[in-house]
């Protein structure tokens, strides 16, 4: 490394990408700027469609709130996992894709080495401190050529990233607010998950941590604008 002009050290810039894996990268802080905007998308959604407990396949209640947005949503019960069109609470559509989302998640597909990634859903998770999501690969994609994007607001959590073998070591890392963390490629099934949520509070979310996974679930990828 070696000081510029500027003072600034050469080498990647503050947002560059910092691979994590083989097709797993993440953008640090890549959504903290327009976070209020992030904020106000979500809030948006839950007016329409709010938070639910959700339930596993065997009968246990998720310990993070949920809700979706755009064409598909994810939703587990005790028949198991499904994307679907309606939302069960309300028997309605699930609420728009916000313009922001889809072209944020887009971009920040492309970034990180993904270019046309066009998100036909969206997964929200509510964190409140103790909640968790256990180790778990994200597999009820149609097609798995496209990648996850996932953002990450409010309090810090530690993020497990494991193998594609659920036996195989997970490594932990911190996600702090406006993370944004995108994988496909060789680790698309990597199993991942959340610690439980440490005590804290943010300047935007409170006791809170929001997570919004955008995939594309039942869209071929890779898609034109
Ligand atoms: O909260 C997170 O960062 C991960 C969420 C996740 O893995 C999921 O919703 O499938
Ligand atoms: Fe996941």
């Amino acid at each position: 490394m070696a000081l510029a002009d500027n003072g600034r050290l050469f080498g990647p810039a503050d947002d560059a990408p910092i691979a994590l894996d083989e097709g797993a990268w993440l953008l640090p802080g890549w959504a903290a700027a327009e976070a209020g905007r992030w904020i106000e998308g979500v809030r948006q959604v839950v007016a329409q469609a709010p938070w639910r407990v959700m339930h596993t396949p065997g009968g246990k209640s998720m310990s993070v709130g949920i809700t979706n947005c755009g064409p598909w949503g994810w939703v587990s019960d005790a028949s198991g996992y499904a994307y679907t069109a309606t939302d069960p609470l309300s028997g309605q559509p699930w609420p728009a894709l916000p313009e922001w989302f889809w072209t944020q998640a887009r971009a920040a597909a492309a970034a990180a080495g993904y270019p046309g990634f066009a998100p036909d859903a969206c997964l929200i998770n509510r964190y409140a401190p103790g909640a968790k999501m256990s180790l778990h690969r994200d597999q009820d994609e149609t097609d798995r050529r496209a990648p996850i994007v996932s953002v990450s607001l409010g309090l810090p959590a530690t993020f497990l990233w494991g193998g594609l073998a659920r036996t195989d070591r997970a490594r932990r890392m911190q996600l702090a607010h406006g993370d944004v963390l995108v994988w496909g490629g060789a680790t698309r099934l990597a199993y991942h998950g959340i610690h439980p949520l440490k005590d804290g509070v943010h300047s935007l979310l409170g006791s809170e941590r929001w997570n919004l996974t955008f995939r594309m679930a039942r869209a071929q990828y890779p898609q034109d604008g």
